[in-house]
């Protein structure tokens, strides 16, 4: 299902213009990242998916139909909503906080136990742990909980605000590598949330660059703005220029190889065969 914002804007109550004037359609079963720093507008722009947040002006459809009419609950129960922190109910064993939602929508208890574990196996938690508690578990384990709770209705839709923001960096790795899986195997149309521009580059098809007031400062596939960003505020975010991202070619008796910043090898220089 693809969305699409068109010219919206958000001002809350105290006069503060968190959305300035949006647009961007974010294409069906592809991951659209939306990457800035804190307080440009990331989370007002997810949130205005499943209308926890309504926009001031403007128009968001999905699949062409405004939303503006949907009632918000039977929109919320098609759309996965996964958080910093999981969101978990704590006095919930983990089967339940997967399933709270689906028994909610009217699911059988059974039913939604049996789909909750089936759901456990998807995000790699093993179906041991379905009747602990979340404080019973690590913060990588809690993640999965709840990515599992996000997908538990079966969404086409999953958003995702900052979901590994909170874990250590070993765990984020994990969990951004399952995430790619979980992407390739489910065919979602995803909406991330990051601060991070590795994690934006690594699980976005589309990253969206944003400036305060959610102004796009650029939008493209990865390679399209690592290759030619837009300005030298995209050029200075992503660090085209520094880190992991310059790298450098080195010549050695046996033929090229590119190093990074700090002169480590990272590859061998092939020719490209084409
Ligand atoms: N309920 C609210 N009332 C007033 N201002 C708000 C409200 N929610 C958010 N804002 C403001 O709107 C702007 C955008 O906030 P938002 O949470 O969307 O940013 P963000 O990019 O997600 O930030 P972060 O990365 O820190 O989570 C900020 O200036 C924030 O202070």
């Amino acid at each position: 299902m693809a969305i699409e914002f068109r010219s919206v804007s958000k001002r809350f109550a105290d006069g503060t213009l968190a959305v300035d004037d949006f647009s961007l359609v974010m294409p069906a079963h592809k991951t659209t990242v939306l990457v800035g720093s804190s307080g440009c507008g990331k989370t007002t722009l997810l949130r205005m998916i499943n209308r926890l947040v309504e926009p001031t002006s403007g128009v968001i459809a999905i699949d062409d139909e405004p939303i503006s009419g949907r009632d918000p609950v039977k929109l919320r129960r098609g759309i996965g909503y996964v958080l910093q922190n999981a969101g978990l109910l704590p006095h919930f064993t983990v089967i339940d906080n997967i399933a709270t939602v689906p028994v909610l929508s009217g699911v059988a208890r059974k039913t939604a136990h049996e789909r909750a574990l089936e759901l456990m196996d998807v995000v790699g938690l093993d179906r041991s742990l379905a009747e602990r508690y979340p404080s019973q578990l690590s913060g990588g384990q809690q993640q999965r909980v709840g990515v599992a709770r996000g997908l538990a209705v079966d969404p086409n839709i999953l958003l995702m605000d900052e979901p590994f923001g909170a874990v250590d960096p070993i765990v984020r790795k994990e969990l951004q590598t399952e995430t790619l899986r979980l992407q390739r195997e489910l065919d979602k149309t995803i909406v991330f949330v990051t601060h991070d521009v590795d994690e934006a580059f690594l699980l976005g098809d589309q990253v969206v660059i944003l400036q305060e007031g959610a102004h796009i400062a650029q939008v493209g596939t990865p390679d399209e703005i690592i290759e030619n960003p837009a300005s030298d505020f995209v050029a200075s975010f992503i660090g085209a220029e520094k880190g992991a991202r310059a790298l450098r070619r080195k010549e050695t008796p046996r033929g090229a190889v590119v190093v990074d910043e700090s002169g480590r090898t990272q590859g061998v220089l092939v020719e490209d065969a084409s």
